[in-house]
C-alpha cells in the first residue's frame, strides 16, 4: 500500500519542509501551482503526498489517517491524548522553533511564577466571584501543565486566533500561546512567567503508530529514514 505523507500547505513550515525533503534528494512538486493542495514527491516509491494545515497533519498522525508527516511538536503534544503512544517523532528538523508559554499582563507586578498565578487566582475569585480566564488554542497542554504546577484557580477560554489580544480586549486575563521572537507578547504588554515555558517546540518528521502500515508503506518510510541517517525505525 501507498505511504501517505503530509507537509504543511502554507505558512512558515511549508517552504522549509519542501526544502528539507529536496535537500535529501526527494524533491516535492506541487500540482496546480502555489495554491494547489496536491503534490508529488520523487524518489520515495509509492507515496501519496498531501498538503494540509499543520494542525490537520498532527491530528491525522494521531488518528492514523496519515502514515507520516511534518508538523509542529506543539500540535502533536496538544492533540494527542497520550503523547507516549499516539505519535513518534522520527527527526527534529531544526526549523519552526518556538516555545509554548504562559503569559500575564506586565502590569501584574506581583505575578512572576505559576505559584503566584495560583495565589492571584484565589484572590481574584474572592474579589470578583469568578475564576481567572486563560485564553489558548492549546487546551490539552494547558490543562496538563496547570495541573502539574498545582494551579486550579482558572477557567479555559478557547481562542480562535490573536490570543495575545485577549487580556487587552477583556475576553481573558492570562494567555497560553506560542512565541519565537517575543515581539507579539511585547506589543501586547505581556510577560512570560519564570517557570511558564510549557514546551520547546520545533518542526518534526513524525510517524503514526495507529496508521495501517504495510510492507510497501514501511519500505517507503524506511527509504526516507535511511537517507536522514536516523537509522531504521520499527513501526
Ligand atoms: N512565531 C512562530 N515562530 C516559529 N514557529 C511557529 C510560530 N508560530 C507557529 N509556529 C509553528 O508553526 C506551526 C504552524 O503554525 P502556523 O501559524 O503557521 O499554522 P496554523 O496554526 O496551522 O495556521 P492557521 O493559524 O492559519 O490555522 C505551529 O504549530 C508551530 O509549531
Ligand atoms: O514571538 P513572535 O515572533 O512574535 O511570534 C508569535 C506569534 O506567531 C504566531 O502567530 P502567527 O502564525 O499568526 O503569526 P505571525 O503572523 O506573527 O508570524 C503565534 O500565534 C504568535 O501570535
Amino acid at each position: 500500500m501507498t505511504l501517505s505523507l503530509a507537509i504543511p500547505s502554507k505558512g512558515r513550515l511549508k517552504e522549509k519542509s519542501e526544502a528539507w525533503l529536496g535537500g535529501l534528494g526527494f524533491p516535492v512538486s506541487q500540482i496546480g501551482g502555489e495554491r494547489g493542495y496536491q503534490a508529488e514527491i520523487a524518489g520515495l516509491g509509492d507515496v501519496e503526498m498531501r498538503l494540509l494545515s499543520a494542525r490537520e497533519i498532527a491530528q491525522g498522525l494521531i488518528d492514523g489517517s496519515l502514515h507520516a508527516g511534518i508538523t509542529g511538536e506543539d500540535l502533536l503534544h496538544d492533540l494527542a491524548p497520550d503523547a507516549g503512544v499516539d505519535f513518534r517523532v522520527i527527526e527534529r528538523l531544526g526549523f519552526g522553533g518556538a516555545d509554548v508559554i504562559v503569559a500575564v499582563p506586565q502590569a501584574w507586578l506581583d505575578v512572576d511564577t505559576m505559584a503566584d498565578l495560583e495565589a492571584a487566582g484565589a484572590a481574584f475569585r474572592k474579589l470578583h466571584h469568578r475564576r481567572l480566564r486563560v485564553a489558548t488554542k492549546y487546551m490539552r497542554l494547558t490543562r496538563r501543565f496547570f495541573a502539574a504546577k498545582s494551579v486550579g484557580e482558572y477557567r479555559l477560554v478557547e481562542s480562535a486566533g490573536a490570543t495575545e489580544a485577549a487580556p487587552a480586549t477583556g475576553s481573558a486575563d492570562v494567555i497560553v500561546d506560542i512565541t519565537s521572537t517575543g515581539a507579539t507578547l511585547k506589543a501586547n504588554g505581556l510577560k512570560i512567567l519564570q517557570d511558564g515555558v510549557i514546551l520547546k517546540s520545533e518542526a518534526s518528521l513524525a510517524m503514526s503508530p495507529n496508521a495501517p502500515w504495510t510492507d510497501g508503506s514501511e519500505a517507503s518510510l524506511a527509504r526516507l529514514v535511511d537517507r536522514i541517517g536516523a537509522g531504521a525505525k520499527k513501526v
